[in-house]
């Protein structure tokens, strides 16, 4: 059985102010059946892991490099990430791919880092609406699931995030049925590959995930959670999704 996952990624947001935010997080969200997850900007990984303590709140970071030190000026290794208190790590985020031409393969090799500094990876795949509307989703899903997702995969450790790029940040959702679909077959994907390894694999939904729709899309087959952005800043909306999520 699968625990369900509310994922928040703060992206390029967030400073000591927004600490409050988490704060009310601790005081409005108690769920038996869903793990939480915030991912915030670097800076505050160290004083959100002090703030959470001993609370059911995982923290998470945005990003590391493949390596585990070196001359990589601005960058941060996945055991620095362990260090300051993280658990997490979302790798391959579509943000990362354009704006930082990652790869596939440079996203296979971030995860196989995250996983020798002890984390668990949110691997990203998703189309572009270019794609959606050529006819390529799911070419592309098995492309970048299989270039994205390292051979030595292990359910505990690894979560997939199918997040469409034309879904993130603009209001836009695909249909539920468009959801299923990519979700049936990602978890069908894994299993040509990894066998029951693929069952244990937590998939997430995400883009403009919000209170109003999370209900709905909860209720997809093989969504077990969202990698949620911008409503996952204010306590009162990430509350009001994970309590959707523990309800489906
Ligand atoms: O990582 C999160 C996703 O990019 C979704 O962002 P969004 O909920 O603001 O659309």
């Amino acid at each position: 059985m699968r625990r369900k996952l509310a994922a928040g990624n703060w992206k390029m947001n967030g400073g000591s102010a927004e600490l409050a935010e988490i704060r009310e997080l601790l005081k409005s969200s108690s769920t038996a059946q869903t793990d939480i997850l915030i991912c915030p900007p670097a800076t505050l990984i160290e004083r959100m892991r002090a703030l959470v303590a001993d609370a059911p709140l995982s923290i998470g970071g945005q990003d590391c490099h493949v390596a585990k030190s070196g001359a990589h000026t601005g960058d941060i290794s996945a055991g620095m990430l362990a260090d300051a208190g993280a658990s997490h790590v979302i790798v391959g985020h579509s943000e990362r791919r354009q704006d930082h031409g990652e790869t596939d393969a440079i996203v296979r090799a971030k995860a196989t880092a995250s996983w020798g500094a002890g984390l668990i990876a949110v691997i990203c795949i998703g189309e572009t609406l270019d794609e959606r509307e050529g006819g390529k989703t799911l070419d592309v899903i098995a492309t970048q699931l299989d270039g994205s997702v390292p051979d030595e995969m292990a359910p505990e450790t690894t979560v997939i995030a199918y997040e469409p790029v034309w879904a993130i940040g603009t209001g836009l959702t695909p249909t539920l049925e468009q959801i299923g679909e990519v979700h049936d077959f990602i978890r069908s994907e894994l299993g040509k590959k990894f066998a029951e390894r693929a069952d244990g694999v937590r998939l997430l939904y995400g883009g403009s995930v919000k209170p109003s729709n999370a209900a709905e899309i909860f209720g997809v087959s093989n969504v077990d959670g969202a990698l949620v952005g911008g409503a996952s800043l204010k306590a009162s909306d990430f509350s009001g999704i994970i309590a959707a999520l523990e309800a489906s």
